[in-house]
């Protein structure tokens, strides 16, 4: 929906005025030139070479290309702030209503109209500058970057650092790794295993795989295949392209353009980037939709009743326009825009960054929150527990063997982004003193988690002729390629008993909380052609790794906090069921029948949906069946977050409602998530969903409060159609009651909050707020229609235009003291008492139209509004209405929260089939 704020993403934004920047086909045609030479000439052309930039000439070079970035600047984006608040659909509304007055003739209203549109546009594009400075420092909290190589100076060594993305100058030397977005348009120097997804680029969702020519030879162009058409350099295999990310393999490269001189950037300098619709926006659009929906039946009734009863009059239309333009809640994407930035400003004193502000709404709505297990139930502090042969004795040569892998899979390139455990192997080969470097690297077969193992070749001094694959993994996925079995007195076929034993000693580590990785070796000749995953067989079991994590202290107590919050925790793990369980276990969480990644593979959405019901712990699944329970668990009507901080977890992070990771993620994590815990712990997110739910409370208050009453005063109107011989309340002044109202209401996004409602996951219900309206808006009528026999009784009941005055006077007063009173009597569940009160700036605004009430008709702005000032006696009637309609609204508020809370079920729960400790 228009009015919605807008999601702010840390990947470079599209710029709205892209009128200069460089066309698609002259980006196209200058990547074709630098993919056709040889790597050498590209890195002449540039000024560069494999030692990386001088600092100083990088600085040169930024100030001539500008940031790396696709976004423009803040200025420019005034113009599109404007047309945003000029096209939300109620500021549209009012537009329409105020060009058919000025065509009626009613210059007066239509005037009060254009004020209106002003201080609402202007309100909302100075609270979408603010909105956007909110986001904008939270993204600089986890901004983006990028590993590249310069030198301090000409003959200084070449040294690695992290960059942020937008330093990023042609000619840099950036190195990548798994789960690296792609920080330019880049040509390879170097590759190992690697693979990229390119979707953003061309909507193709398997990763492709991207090899770098060797130095000086001119490339072989043909290989590209298509040699024209829009992916030509594309396909390129030795180009790789901002937007998209690396899946697997290291590489290094140096970059051939930036910003908007990326093809991303000439691509997409048009297009917004599009995500998937979360509970926010669904809720918006289910509002917005109710409220013109009850404007669109409502003015015409007023406007038909008042024609059918005294005839059609250029009154009853200008009328009717007016009840129109009051149950507009214009100021609504004000509101909203306010209480998202003030609940993420929040967020952060929980250690919570909040990239895209709607994010902070889902969190509130969040009611299943699917999390990874490392980092988040434990404590990502992985330490080598075993290292042991096939038979159980401890086994220095496996550890070795272990290490090797993990140190040649990270070597090529300086700088290396490591899984948790070979970070671990590393550090513990180092403290055994374990040799990692006598081998020389040949290949790596990188990681994945969907084979969950990974391979490296390397050649052994001494062994001429002779190429040694070492490869580890998962204990049932290393099996599947043995057939031997390394035995103290030397190797012997793999048989059907021994893998049932080795699985079963996998079973028993991993009961205890240990995570095993089998280690196998096979001897393959020397060959010229590159080695590949299906390289993978004959392999001889040499033994097992084990690894421990110590589960988190804190993950007990917030998952104890999430459920009493009402949020289901589930477990999406990659790992073994039984350490699954162990872990689950030590968190508080009853692990309950644990499901596999196999077990969901053959079924259909609806029965994953009922299983995803029933199941807390998902074991040995993949990333794209990560995404599909995600997927599923929305489709069956949940707001589901995803936690997680891997490679493989990106296409879930980007499925969910609201995707969380943490500060040390791997960045196409940071980038894929909406929200990002500083501190990686589960109790910062149950504050994040308290944070959440406090501004989805006020937002709701303000919708609440202020449909309710408006829909009380259109009741009012029809019946005073029926009932007055005139008009109750002039278009004019209904217009200035409105404007009033709608700006005391705007301080609710700071108010207090029940703590009761903090305690149920919150999100739009439509049906709810209807019921709500129709149950309190009707009570403001009845105080209407005491005032109007009261006005009448003091007026005559045939008065002359002075006597109108006075009532009309009467009702305006009437009508902004009852809505001052409405907006203390509705807002907390509870009666206002000193305990409960609203805040401070809801006390100002509402003095402020109690002030406007009593203090303008006296004012010089009286006659314009064709006011007058009020009989003493009328004065007094009018505070007996009051207090008769604080009696009623707080009988008819009790009476409420006791029918809801017998009708309103409680919301579905997974947290009924984890029975907590
Ligand atoms: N670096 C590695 N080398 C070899 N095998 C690995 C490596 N990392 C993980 N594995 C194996 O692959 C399995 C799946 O790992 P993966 O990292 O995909 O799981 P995950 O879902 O991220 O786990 P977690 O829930 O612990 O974050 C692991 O249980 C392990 O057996």
């Amino acid at each position: 929906m228009a009015w919605a704020p807008e999601s702010a993403s840390a990947l470079p934004e599209p710029r709205p005025d892209a009128a200069d920047e460089p066309r698609l086909p002259d980006v196209r045609g200058r990547l074709a030139e630098y993919a056709a030479m040889p790597v050498l000439q590209v890195l002449r052309r540039l000024d560069s070479g494999p030692r990386g930039l001088e600092e100083d000439r990088a600085q040169t070079l930024l100030a001539r290309h500008g940031e790396n970035a696709i976004a423009g600047p803040t200025a420019s984006r005034r113009g599109s702030r404007l047309l945003h608040a000029l096209t939300n659909p109620f500021v549209g509304t009012l537009l329409v209503l105020g060009g058919v007055s000025a065509a009626l003739g009613a210059f007066g209203a239509a005037t009060v109209i254009g004020v209106m549109v002003l201080i609402s546009c202007w309100l909302q594009v100075r609270q979408e500058q603010r909105f956007d400075r909110v986001a904008d420092t939270l993204r600089a909290m986890v901004v983006a970057t990028t590993t590249v190589v310069r030198r301090a100076t000409s003959d200084a060594p070449p040294t690695s650092r992290e960059v942020p993305l937008d330093q990023l100058v042609p000619g840099d030397i950036v190195t990548l790794s798994p789960g690296d977005m792609i920080p330019a348009d880049v040509r390879l120097l170097r590759s190992a295993g690697l693979a990229v997804d390119q979707a953003v680029l061309t909507g193709e969702a398997l990763p492709v795989a991207k090899q770098a020519t060797p130095e000086d030879a001119v490339p072989d162009v043909s290989a590209v295949g298509r040699s024209t058409g829009d992916l030509a350099t594309i396909d390129c295999p030795w180009l790789c392209f901002m937007g998209s990310t690396v899946t697997a393999g290291t590489g290094t490269a140096v970059v051939l353009a930036t910003g908007t001189a990326t093809y991303f950037g000439a691509m997409h300098a048009h297009l917004a980037p599009r995500r998937a619709e979360t509970a926010f926006d669904r809720g918006v659009k289910g509002v917005s939709r109710a409220l013109i929906g009850l404007m669109l039946v409502c003015a015409p009734l007023v406007f038909i009743v008042n024609a059918a009863v005294h005839g059609i009059r250029f009154a009853a239309l200008w009328f009717g326009i007016s009840v129109a333009v009051g149950l507009t809640p214009e100021m609504l994407p004000v509101m909203v825009s306010t209480a998202l930035a003030r609940g993420a400003r929040a967020a952060v004193r929980h250690n919570v960054v909040i990239k895209r502000l709607p994010a902070i709404h889902n969190l509130g709505a969040m009611d299943v929150l699917c999390t990874d297990k490392t980092g988040t139930l434990t404590q990502d502090q992985v330490g080598v527990d075993c290292h042991i042969d096939p038979d159980g004795r401890s086994d220095p040569q496996v550890l070795r063997w272990a290490a090797l892998n993990s140190a040649v899979a990270a070597d090529g390139d300086a700088i290396v982004l490591f899984n948790e455990l070979d970070e671990a192997l590393l550090a513990y080969a180092d403290q055994m003193s374990v040799p990692v470097d006598d081998v020389t690297a040949v290949e790596v077969i990188p990681f994945d988690s969907t084979r969950r193992r990974g391979s490296v070749v390397v050649r052994e001094a001494g062994r001429p002729g002779t190429d040694l694959m070492i490869t580890k993994g998962a204990v049932e996925q290393v099996l599947e390629c043995c057939t031997r079995l390394r035995r103290q007195d030397g190797d012997v076929p793999l048989t059907a008993a021994d893998r049932q034993r080795l699985g079963d000693v996998g079973d028993r580590y991993a009961a205890d909380g240990v995570r095993l990785l089998a280690v196998a070796i096979a001897d393959k000749p020397v060959r010229p052609r590159a080695y590949g995953p299906k390289d993978e067989r004959d392999l001889t079991l040499i033994g097992f790794v084990g690894f421990r994590d110590r589960p988190r202290e804190s993950a007990a107590a917030a998952v104890r906090s999430l459920a009493a919050r009402g949020v289901a925790v589930k477990v999406l793990t990659g790992d073994h069921p039984l350490v699954a369980a162990r872990i689950c276990r030590d968190a508080g969480i009853d692990p309950g029948r644990i499901v596999l990644g196999d077990d969901i593979e053959a079924l259909s959405d609806a029965e994953i949906g009922d299983l995803a019901d029933r199941t807390t712990v998902f074991a040995r699944i993949d990333p794209e069946q990560k995404a599909r329970i995600v997927r599923v668990l929305r489709s069956t009507g949940r707001t589901v977050g995803f936690l997680g901080d891997g490679v493989n977890d990106s296409p879930a992070l980007r499925d969910a409602d609201v995707g969380i990771t943490v500060d040390g993620a791997v960045a196409i994590a940071r980038e894929s998530a909406d929200v990002v815990l500083l501190r990686g712990d589960l109790l910062s997110v149950a504050e994040a969903v308290t944070e959440g739910r406090r501004t989805f409370t006020n937002i709701k208050k303000y919708l609440e409060i202020t449909i309710s009453s408006n829909f009380g005063n259109v009741l009012s109107m029809l019946a005073a159609s029926v009932l007055l011989p005139f008009l109750p309340m002039l278009p004019l002044q209904i217009l200035v009651q409105n404007l009033c109202f709608d700006l005391c209401l705007l301080p609710l996004a700071f108010d207090h909050v029940d703590q009761r409602a903090l305690r149920r996951p919150q999100t739009f219900d439509s049906a709810r707020l209807t019921r709500f309206v129709l149950w309190l808006g009707p009570v403001n009528t009845l105080a209407d229609l005491t005032a109007f026999g009261i006005l009448l009784h003091i007026t005559g009941h045939h008065p002359g235009p002075a006597a109108q005055a006075i009532f009309h006077t009467g009702w305006f007063v009437e009508n902004l003291l009852t809505q001052a009173a409405a907006v203390h009597l509705l807002r907390g569940r509870r009666l206002p008492s000193p305990r409960d009160h609203a805040a401070f700036p809801v006390l100002l605004g509402t003095t402020a139209i109690v002030t406007i009430a009593l203090v303008l008709p006296w004012s010089p702005l009286a006659a314009p509004l064709s006011m007058t000032a009020l009989p003493v006696v009328c004065l007094l009637a009018l505070v007996l209405v009051l207090v008769l309609y604080c009696l009623l609204i707080g009988a008819a508020k009790t009476a409420w929260q006791k029918v809801e809370g017998r009708t309103s079920r409680p919301t579905r729960q997974g947290t009924r089939s984890q029975a907590q400790r």
